[in-house]
């Protein structure tokens, strides 16, 4: 078996302390690793004054960590400049709040080049190299030109936009010849696929060779759909135990009778909570029966903070809540409960299982692994209801949660009035169906299927076509 080299801006030591860090691609990737022996190399999510150019080693059971720090400056232009503040709001439709720097460009390529040059010393000729997400787009260009000719994959886990929206972007030209240097690139969904298979063929002339190969240039990569899952029976278990934790049991006590709500997303704008907040007003203002008897609970663990839209999403949500609870709250009833801590997957599961509604409506989402736990959590005899965002990846797949459009208050109101009312039959009906997506599709199925058509003969015959036609 050849060894796995994953290559990721974040990357999951475990810690001794049982803490996880808030964000679907650490923990995916970690599961995933449970079944791999090999190297996981990225940011050690640290800044020095002289970070050295070889990574600090840490061996931690069958994985390998191999960690690079930053210096302030590189965080600042890589991290939060253009991979936060140009690239992720362009890749989630939000043109208007792309901000463009040539220095943080620079930046961005500067730390790809080091990580590439770092990591070629690593790499043995065998080795599998499984690049993720949108820090490290030109990673495989880099490592071609330090001499690296192993098979590379890159999975990238945010949505990939329409060419119209991409090309609002500076530089996004380059990003697309980069994707060219992989031999198989994975997204969430097929409309992910083909809104990067488009933009190949429509920015750079690409040539469609079969529905999943492209060729630009005498390269050739393939491109496909790969829904990331969960591990289902981990969160089965946390929330068929959870009873016995202090906050579960004092979330419980203090509800009494009352339903709970739940949303549980990282304070980011792609995620629409003050947008959800304020369907939630509505539904209470068309539905004041049920002022009182319903609780929203929302988890929104702080992200980014050194990125102004998100200290400016900070204030909006603050000031939203703020405007509902004052209006809407009553002596012994808050409308909303808000809080900006990370908590364990234990705490979360319990929580998912204790909800009568998930309600997950970000504006744009690669996947959204909370939607797929809060299913995966719930008691099979007695489940709650999934309400998601038609534009988060899982909805291509949750095709039984009540699919909203989150623009839509009026409709994520009513959808969330159906939820509280709907007969058990219906939400066990819905649930079974879910849940049968998510045990065929969870996170080893994810990994295993990725890994397996980059070693495929379909990438291997694609990457010797580039070969003979680069001759
Ligand atoms: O590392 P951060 O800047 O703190 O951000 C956390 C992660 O956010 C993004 O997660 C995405 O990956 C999930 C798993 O595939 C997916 O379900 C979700 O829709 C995406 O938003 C980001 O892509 C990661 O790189 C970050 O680590
Ligand atoms: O307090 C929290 C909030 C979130 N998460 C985890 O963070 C991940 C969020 O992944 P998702 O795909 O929903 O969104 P992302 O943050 O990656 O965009 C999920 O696995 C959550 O269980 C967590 O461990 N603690």
């Amino acid at each position: 078996m050849p060894r796995l080299v994953v290559v990721s801006n974040r990357v999951a030591v475990p810690d001794p302390t049982g803490n996880r860090a808030a964000g679907g691609l650490a923990v995916a990737l970690r599961e995933a690793f449970e079944a791999y022996r090999g190297l996981w190399f990225g940011w050690s999510g640290k800044v020095a004054a002289h970070p050295s150019t070889e990574p600090r080693i840490v061996d931690k059971g069958q994985v390998q960590y191999a960690l690079m720090d930053l210096t302030s400056l590189d965080r600042q232009e890589y991290y939060n400049g253009f991979a936060n503040r140009a690239l992720w709001p362009i890749m989630h439709y939000r043109i208007g709040l792309s901000e463009f720097s040539r220095a943080d460009y620079q930046g961005y390529l500067r730390v790809n080049r080091t990580f590439a040059n770092a990591l070629a010393q690593l790499i043995r000729p065998d080795d599998l190299v499984w690049v993720h997400d949108y820090h490290l787009i030109p990673l495989a260009a880099e490592l071609r030109a330090a001499g690296i000719t192993n098979l590379i994959g890159y999975f990238h886990h945010i949505p990939w936009p329409a060419p119209e929206v991409l090309g609002a972007l500076p530089g996004s030209r380059e990003l697309l010849r980069a994707i060219m240097d992989y031999n198989l690139v994975g997204v969430h969904t097929e409309r992910d696929a083909d809104n990067l298979r488009r933009g190949l063929i429509h920015d750079l002339g690409a040539i469609q060779h079969k529905p999943d190969v492209v060729e630009v240039d005498r390269q050739r990569t393939r491109i496909k759909g790969f829904p990331i899952g969960i591990d289902v029976g981990e969160f089965q278990r946390l929330a068929g135990r959870s009873q016995s934790n202090r906050i579960i049991r004092q979330t419980t006590d203090g509800l009494g009778s009352r339903k709970l709500i739940i949303g549980v997303d990282r304070l980011d704008y792609s995620k629409g909570i003050p947008e959800r907040m304020e369907a939630f007003e509505r539904f209470l203002g068309t539905n004041p029966d049920q002022r009182g008897r319903v609780t929203y609970l929302q988890i929104a663990p702080t992200s980014r903070s050194e990125v102004p839209e998100y200290a400016t999403l900070g204030r909006v949500v603050n000031e939203t809540l703020g405007r509902i609870n004052g209006t809407l709250g009553e002596p012994g009833w808050v409308p909303i409960h808000y809080v900006t801590s990370t908590y364990q997957r234990s705490v979360l599961a319990g929580l998912y299982r204790l909800a009568a509604v998930g309600l997950i409506t970000p504006m744009r989402d690669g996947m959204n692994l909370v939607a797929k736990e809060y299913v995966a959590a719930q008691d099979p005899a007695d489940p709650g209801v999934l309400i998601l965002s038609k534009f988060a990846g899982a909805a291509q797949q949750l095709k039984a949660a009540l699919i909203v459009n989150p623009n839509d208050k009026i409709e994520v109101a009513e959808a969330i009035r159906e939820a509280l009312q709907m007969s058990q039959e219906e939400r066990v009906s819905r649930w079974e169906s879910m849940m049968s997506v998510l045990q065929a599709q969870d996170v080893s199925w994810w990994a295993a299927t990725f890994l397996k058509e980059l070693t495929s003969n379909k990438t291997r015959t694609a990457s010797r076509a580039s070969v003979r036609l680069a001759k």
